[in-house]
C-alpha cells in the first residue's frame, strides 16, 4: 500500500468540505463553522491525552487519528494550509525546543 500522508487527508478535506453530501462529516463541520470544528479538536485532544496516560495503544492511535483529522478540518476552516505548519516545523529543526523558549521576547 502506497504511504498514506496529511498532505492526501488534507486534500480529501479539501474536496468532501463543500460537496453538499449530507453523509459527510467534513461538510457538515465546514458548514457548521469554526466554533463547532474548533469544540470538536478540543474533545478529540482531550480523549488523546486520556488514551495516552491510561496507557490504552489503540485507544491512543485511534484518538491521534481523530485529532489530526480535526486539526486539519480547522486549518481548513481558517484558511491556513498544511504547508505552513510544515514550514515552521522545518523552521525549527536544528534548534533545540529549550533555546527556542529562552530565545522568546519575556511577557
Ligand atoms: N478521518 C476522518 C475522520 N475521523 C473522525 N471522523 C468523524 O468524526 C466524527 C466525530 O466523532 P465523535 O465520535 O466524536 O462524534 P460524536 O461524539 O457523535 O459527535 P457529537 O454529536 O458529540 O458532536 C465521527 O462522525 C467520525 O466518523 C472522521 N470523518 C472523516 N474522516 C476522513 O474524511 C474522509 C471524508 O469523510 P466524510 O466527509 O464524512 O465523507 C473520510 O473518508 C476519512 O478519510
Amino acid at each position: 500500500m502506497a504511504e498514506f500522508s496529511f498532505s492526501d487527508l488534507e486534500t480529501i478535506i479539501r474536496d468532501r468540505a463543500h460537496s453538499g453530501d449530507p453523509d459527510s462529516w467534513t461538510a457538515k463541520l465546514f458548514a457548521r463553522g469554526i466554533d463547532k470544528a474548533a469544540q470538536k479538536l478540543g474533545e478529540e485532544a482531550v480523549e488523546t491525552v486520556i488514551a495516552a496516560v491510561q496507557g490504552d495503544r489503540q485507544g491512543l492511535v485511534s484518538e491521534s487519528a481523530d485529532l489530526i483529522y480535526h486539526w486539519l478540518v480547522v486549518l481548513g476552516l481558517s484558511g491556513v494550509p498544511l504547508s505552513d505548519v510544515l514550514k515552521e516545523l522545518e523552521s525549527r529543526t536544528g534548534r533545540s525546543g529549550i533555546a527556542e523558549k529562552a530565545s522568546r521576547p519575556q511577557g
